[in-house]
């Protein structure tokens, strides 16, 4: 019984490249099961009183990535909470171990099809993508794809309103915590 109280109470995670809806999701998925939800960059910008696309130039990518770091493992250690992490966070190897070994991770996969049309809606707030080709862009999601297989549940996002990928994951999570009462 400990341990299955342990699986009902871990902190939901979610992770996938940048625009895949993990901030827009884990908002949502939290208001519907009554649970606090942290987006990691909302931290870092209240923390330093500034957008992320601002962060970069004023501290740069490595500072960014180690405030990164140190946010996540910390609040990653919380119960009950839903988290969404920056896209680029699971580079990091102990961002996906301590997110691994505490959380329940899900990854919101959507295609580079899918992807490429919701490039207008992102481009501007995300200086990753800023100065970049299209082929360049293409480069970056098919190599990050490789750091999303470390994960507990996918949920494939293509062609999918934003409120069928909340029902869908919310009942995936009640029929998980069923499971294991
Ligand atoms: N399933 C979806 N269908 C259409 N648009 C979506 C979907 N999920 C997210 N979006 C839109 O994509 C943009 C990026 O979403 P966001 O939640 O910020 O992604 P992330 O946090 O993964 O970068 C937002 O404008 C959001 O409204
Ligand atoms: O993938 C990345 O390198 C980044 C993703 C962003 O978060 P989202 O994935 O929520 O867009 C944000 O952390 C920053 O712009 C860097
Ligand atoms: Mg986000």
């Amino acid at each position: 019984m400990t341990n299955n109280m342990a699986i009902r109470e871990k902190s939901i995670v979610f992770i996938g490249f940048m625009g895949v809806g993990k901030t827009t999701i884990g908002k949502l998925v939290a208001k519907k099961l009554y649970r606090d939800f942290i987006d990691i960059d909302q931290v870092i910008e209240a923390e330093y009183g500034m957008p992320v696309s601002e962060l970069f130039g004023k501290i740069g990518e490595k500072a960014f990535r180690q405030k990164e770091k140190e946010v996540i493992i910390n609040l990653s250690k919380q119960k009950l909470k839903i988290i969404s992490l920056g896209g680029g966070s699971f580079l990091q190897e102990e961002i996906r171990e301590t997110c691994l070994s505490n959380c329940i991770v899900f990854f919101l996969d959507l295609s580079w099809e899918s992807w490429k049309e919701r490039i207008s809606l992102i481009i501007d707030s995300r200086p990753v993508l800023k100065g970049k080709s299209i082929e360049e862009i293409e480069k970056l999601f098919n190599d990050r794809q490789e750091i999303y297989l470390a994960h507990h549940s996918k949920i494939e996002t293509d062609n999918q309103e934003i409120q069928e990928i909340v029902d869908y994951i919310v009942e995936t999570l009640k029929l998980g915590f069923e499971l294991y009462d």
